[in-house]
């Protein structure tokens, strides 16, 4: 659950419309987490088995609780309220009022129609006002939104609401570029296409500042 849906917030008070929020069942928090391994682990055994596959084999049997644990305590941990990021903010007191460009985040995340990876590359910028962030905390940001299961255009607006949010700024800019394994290893088998997802807002609806912030994220390290 984001803030947003904490606060129940209006759509319509977006930077554009429509909804930010992974889409939740009303009763999304009322199981344990070892409740979901067990449930998941008994349904992903009846997966394989319709798949025939053998579950007495010894490398086998283990699979449904690995994947069981892995879907709710890592890959999928992003839907938890609790591990949102602490945003751990610091005075501006330097002064600095330029922006700050975070770039090649590294992005994992997973196709809400497949269940297969995304795996990208998130750059984010903000120009602060009395407050800065650790940086650390974009890359959490990042890490938060992407295990959920996702479409790309969700993630990069949510990622940009939390920065939004979180640093009180409507200086935000985020661009994601990611390879869908949906795409690539299976469907149309397209290895070469990647996706590109973007929003600016405040300053960096301004044409001066989204050129900076790509010449910053295009440019090479040395
Ligand atoms: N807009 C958007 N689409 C996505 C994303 N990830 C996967 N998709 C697309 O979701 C669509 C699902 O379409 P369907 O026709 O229901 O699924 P499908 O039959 O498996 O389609 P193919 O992938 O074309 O084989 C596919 O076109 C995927 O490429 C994403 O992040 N954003
Ligand atoms: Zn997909």
């Amino acid at each position: 659950m984001d803030r947003r849906e904490d606060n129940n917030q209006d759509p319509e008070e977006d930077h554009m419309p429509g909804s930010l929020d992974t889409p939740l069942r009303p009763d999304a928090f009322v199981l344990t987490d070892e409740q979901k391994i067990e449930g998941i682990e008994y349904h992903f055994k009846e997966i394989m088995q319709l798949l025939g596959l053998d579950l007495e084999d010894d490398s086998l049997k283990g699979t449904p609780r690995r994947v069981a644990k892995m879907y709710v305590q890592e890959i999928f941990d992003g839907l938890k309220p609790e591990n949102r990021p602490a945003a751990r903010l610091f005075e501006n007191r330097y002064g600095y009022r330029q922006m700050l460009v975070e770039r090649d985040i590294t992005l994992y995340s997973s196709c809400e129609h497949h269940f297969v990876p995304i795996i990208g590359k998130a750059h984010v910028a903000y120009i602060p006002n009395e407050h800065v962030i650790g940086l650390s905390k974009l890359n959490r940001i990042v890490q938060y939104y992407g295990r959920r299961p996702q479409v790309q255009e969700r993630l990069t607006r949510q990622i940009a609401q939390e920065l939004r949010d979180v640093l009180k700024t409507d200086n935000v800019a985020v661009l994601i570029e990611a390879d869908h394994l949906c795409v690539m290893s299976r469907g149309v088998n397209d290895v070469s296409s990647s996706t590109i997802t973007s929003e600016y807002s405040g300053l960096f609806e301004q044409d001066a500042y989204r050129l900076e912030f790509m010449q910053a994220i295009r440019h090479n390290k040395s």
